[in-house]
């Protein structure tokens, strides 16, 4: 299974973000990807007066992705969206899961909420609009066991280590939107652990660049083997990185260094 990671600029424009993300998985699908990650709020990144009214799965945004995968019969994890939900305050940050005819085979609603403040360089209350989700999800992807996440979720190890004990994950996911201040010194680092420490593959896909004033992402998406290895990387500015899933090679770590099996508590 090749898995692809699309970096993008996001911005204030739903039609021109579609249009970036749907170029990028043609690219993806060029390299023979059979796995498409985008990055999360892929098809809006800007001020949140002007954002488009959410919507459910199956609206615009979900069909246009769901037209995408089937198109070039791939798998696309479709990055995030806001989802509307019962709550008119507040959507969810969701992101859907298509399988190559371009049905919904899975969903994730992001359980961890971006509510930080650094005084001077990140000032964010993502709870403000958005609602937590409850339920880890792992998708199966043709018998590859998909763990979903999103973005912040990457700092709570519990949360991996539960798609990958009690859910069976070989590779996690994580759509993106790192901040520039702190995706410098934490992003790589927190994505090799969670590869290491869960002995899977880890695909992120993140947003980069300038967004809405005061918000610079830091890109670097990539693709971890379960040794923590970086596989594949996507340097700075929008680009697309493919990497191979060798599950025996997941297998033969496991094996030899059996951390998951060794587990007291
Ligand atoms: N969109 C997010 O969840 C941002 C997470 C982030 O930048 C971090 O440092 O964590």
């Amino acid at each position: 299974m090749r898995v692809a990671v699309c970096q993008l600029n996001s911005r204030d424009d739903r039609k021109a973000n579609l249009a970036a993300a749907e170029a990028a998985v043609e690219r993806a699908a060029d390299a023979g990807a059979d796995l498409v990650l985008l990055p999360e709020y892929v098809d809006y990144l800007g001020p949140g007066a002007s954002m488009p009214a959410p919507e459910p799965a199956d609206g615009e945004v979900g069909q246009f992705f769901a037209a995408a995968a089937q198109r070039r019969s791939v798998w696309l994890i479709a990055g995030s969206f806001h989802e509307a939900g019962p709550d008119p305050q507040r959507t969810w940050n969701t992101t859907l899961v298509f399988d190559r005819s371009g049905t919904l085979a899975g969903s994730y609603r992001k359980i961890h909420l971006y509510d930080v403040e650094i005084p001077g360089r990140v000032s964010y209350r993502e709870s403000a609009t958005v609602a937590p989700g409850d339920q880890p999800v792992v998708v199966d992807v043709e018998g590859l066991q998909v763990g979903l996440s999103i973005c912040y979720d990457l700092r709570f190890p519990e949360l991996y280590r539960q798609l990958a004990t009690d859910g069976g994950a070989q590779l996690l996911v994580v759509p993106a939107a790192f901040m520039m201040h702190t995706g410098r010194d934490h992003w790589e680092v927190l994505l090799r652990a969670r590869a290491i420490e869960n002995q899977c593959f880890v695909a992120a896909a993140g947003q980069t660049g300038d967004h809405e004033p005061g918000r610079t992402c830091y890109g670097r998406s990539m693709v971890v083997d379960p040794w923590g290895t970086v596989l594949a990387q996507v340097p700075d500015g929008p680009g697309v990185a493919v990497a191979d899933i060798d599950l025996a090679r997941l297998e033969r770590i496991r094996a030899e260094l059996p951390s998951l099996a060794n587990r007291r508590l």
